[in-house]
């Protein structure tokens, strides 16, 4: 296995830009995630590294070797679809060796053999070798493609949106398995997807692409706690983080944040007010995560008051909205509440756990680094 570079690789479709000045260096071993909505460049990104688009300018490294100009079949590289292109009318076995009969890559049946058996070992699936695709389960399907994708040594896997047609119970124990299996072979892996849960759960490193750039990469806890942008921060997390316009003001040496939407000023985290008196941000974009936000039936300690607007059962949680004046703010709540629309609730907002972005430019500027609570009150917000 090896490492996978970009460097500032930009695609034009009938003089549209997709791909916009991309960079961005897949480690040896890593499982390196592709994260963007519809339309975005995912599937682009993955051609150009398989070789199958040639980019406008920029470079593609495979094991720091430019490989920019060379055919698909000889970077060594395997791609793995979504619906695993098996054989059906092959055996597992036929199924995996097929790549090493191919014309150019042809080998000897003694090397066809020993190498399939040994993939099919590290896969777990050598038990299965005579049985055809539709004696299998998901699961095992799946195995028998990366096995036929593994089969050929290759330098790095590319996978692209692998379990987006599966049911939500199945995704979820695939997602298990490739992880397990990541783990076991230590693949190279850039692996493509549009849902947040599949980036977080599985990716090392996640790079998040909005419209042909790249909007951030980072850990799943960087991207999740300290997002690059709103528009990071709005595509992960379900339900969606509230984002509300504060104001920083400052009174008797102390600084406050007031959030005229809701009526309410919020004492500031001071490694937060530091952050933003520095950056002369005076009006911004605060993110709370439904999670952040509590609620509660009675005003115990000076709480947000606000009215049920819908409440949502999902199993064994629930999103409950409230309306607090105008706004809608949504919060998580265990399920086994009972709420009545209109019913009268009581919001606990923990600032301290808030992203603070630029109100112009949605970039983000500070998140407090400070354990525990902060103190909280109420000032005059005119
Ligand atoms: N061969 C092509 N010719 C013209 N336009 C293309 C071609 N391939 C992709 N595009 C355009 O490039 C943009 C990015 O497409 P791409 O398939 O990379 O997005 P994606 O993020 O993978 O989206 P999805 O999640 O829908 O698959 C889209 O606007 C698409 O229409």
């Amino acid at each position: 296995m090896a490492d996978v570079k970009l460097q500032n690789i930009t695609k034009q479709f009938h003089h549209q830009t997709v791909l916009d000045n991309i960079s961005f260096d897949v480690k040896d071993k890593e499982f390196f995630v592709i994260f963007g909505h519809a339309g975005a460049g995912k599937t682009t990104i993955l051609n150009t590294i398989a070789g199958l688009y040639a980019p406008d300018s920029g470079q593609v490294l495979i094991d720091n070797r430019e490989v920019t100009g060379v055919e698909p079949e000889d970077r060594n590289i395997a791609m793995v679809f979504e619906n695993y292109a098996l054989y059906p009318h092959y055996t597992v076995f036929e199924n995996i060796a097929s790549p090493l009969k191919s014309p150019k890559h042809r080998q000897p049946q003694r090397v066809i053999e020993e190498k399939v058996i040994r993939t099919a070992k590290k896969l777990n699936i050598d038990h299965l070798l005579d049985r055809k695709p539709s004696e299998l389960s998901n699961g095992q399907r799946q195995r028998v493609g990366l096995g036929r994708a593994l089969v050929r040594e290759p330098e790095a896997f590319l996978m692209d949106e692998p379990l987006t047609h599966l049911d939500a119970k199945l995704r979820h124990q695939m997602r298990a398995e490739l992880k397990e299996m990541q783990y076991h072979l230590d693949t190279t892996t850039v692996y493509v997807t549009h849902d947040y849960l599949e980036a977080m759960s599985l990716g090392d490193r996640i790079a998040i692409l909005n419209e042909g750039k790249i909007e951030q990469i980072g850990t799943p806890h960087d991207i999740y706690y300290f997002p690059a942008s709103e528009y990071v921060a709005q595509a992960f997390g379900e339900p969606e983080i509230n984002l509300l316009e504060g104001h920083v003001q400052t009174e008797h040496g102390k600084h406050w944040l007031a959030i005229h939407e809701i009526g309410e000023d919020f004492l500031l985290p001071e490694d937060v007010s530091r952050t933003l008196l520095e950056r002369g941000a005076r009006v911004l974009s605060v993110g709370l995560r439904p999670t952040d936000i509590d609620f509660s039936r009675t005003d115990e300690n000076g709480g947000l008051p606000g009215t049920v607007y819908s409440f949502e059962p999902l199993g064994a949680k629930a999103i409950l909205s409230v309306k607090v004046k105008e706004r809608i703010i949504n919060t998580v709540t265990s399920a086994d509440e009972e709420l009545n629309l209109d019913e009268r609730v009581f919001l606990k907002i923990h600032l301290d756990r808030a992203v603070f972005f630029d109100r112009d430019d949605g970039k983000f500027l500070a998140r407090s680094k400070r354990k525990g609570g902060i103190e909280r009150g109420r000032i005059a917000v005119d």
